[in-house]
Formats: C-alpha cells, structure tokens, sequence
C-alpha cells in the first residue's frame, strides 16, 4: 500500500516537473534581454583591449555595433527580435578578416561569456549558431 502511494507521489512529480519546465530558448538561458546586452557589453571591453582586433573597429560607430550585435545575438538565440541589418557578408567586405583574426573574435566571445558568468553548455551552444557564419565573414 504504501508502496504505491510512493511511486504515484514519484510519478506525479515527476509529470508535473515536466509540465512545469518546458524546454527554455538560447536566448532565455542567456538571461533573456538583459543578458544579451550585458555579454555584448563585455564583449565590447574584450575587443576594446585587443591589440590584434581593435584595429578592425577603429572607424566604426560603437554604439551602433552595440545595438547591431545584441539584435544580430537575439535573433540567433531564437529571441523575440528579427535581425534588420546588412548581412554578414555586406558588413564584412572589405575587411579581409584572416581565419586567426576570426578564431581570435571568437576567443574573445568566449571571455566576454566568461565575465558574464555564461555556463559552458549554454556558451557552446551559442558558438555552435556563430560557427557557420564563419565563411561568410573571412577573407572578404
Ligand atoms: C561569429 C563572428 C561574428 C559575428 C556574428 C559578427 C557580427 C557582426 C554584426 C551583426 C555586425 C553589425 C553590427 C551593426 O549593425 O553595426 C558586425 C559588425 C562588425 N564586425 Fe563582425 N561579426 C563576427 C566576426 C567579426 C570578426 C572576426 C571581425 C574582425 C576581426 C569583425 C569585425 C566587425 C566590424 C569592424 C564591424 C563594424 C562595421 C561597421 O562599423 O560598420 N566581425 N559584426
């Protein structure tokens, strides 16, 4: 008898633990909005302090990269927002980005990630969407 009381208590438990925690999007394991800007933010610091990356941003408007890039992070996390700048093609030409200059970028993600106290499987998760933008940004 009391045995099956227990395995229902188990069993409904363990029925309305799922019901209750439906699978989160990349974006809200990011911490949602606020998350987003803040590892753009950091990420912004990161590329500030770079010898070998700053050079690339020397002519750009920062506070319009800032808006871009947290847009650009929110769309691909499957956030609520729709990515309305150029394409990372058009954005990239002319740049002629070394494959080393990209992994560095990517480094430097993975710090910025670091410093907002991103864990590791949602980190690898967001390089997974950034991974295949890869050709379309070097040696343009
Ligand atoms: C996965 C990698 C990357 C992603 C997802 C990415 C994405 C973006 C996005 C969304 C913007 C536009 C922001 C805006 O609207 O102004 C942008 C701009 C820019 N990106 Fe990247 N980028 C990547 C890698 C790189 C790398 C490797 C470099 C150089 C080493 C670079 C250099 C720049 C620069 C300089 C701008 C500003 C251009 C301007 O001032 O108009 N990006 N990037």
């Amino acid at each position: 008898m009391w045995r099956k009381c227990v395995i229902g208590l188990f069993a409904t438990i363990m029925l309305g633990g799922c019901q209750n925690t439906p699978e989160q999007t990349l974006y809200q394991r990011l911490g949602g909005q606020q998350g987003v800007e803040k590892l753009v933010d950091n990420f912004i610091n990161q590329i500030g302090h770079d010898k070998q990356i700053f050079h690339f941003f020397a002519d750009s408007k920062i506070s319009h990269f800032r808006q871009g890039f947290i847009q650009h992070l929110c769309a691909v996390s499957d956030g609520p927002c729709r990515y309305t700048g150029d394409s990372m093609v058009d954005i990239h030409t002319g740049m002629m980005v070394k494959e080393g200059d990209f992994n560095h970028v990517v480094e430097l993600l993975i710090n910025a990630m670091d410093d907002s106290g991103i864990e590791t499987p949602v980190q690898n998760a967001l390089l997974a969407r950034l991974a295949p933008l890869r050709s379309g940004i070097i040696y343009r």
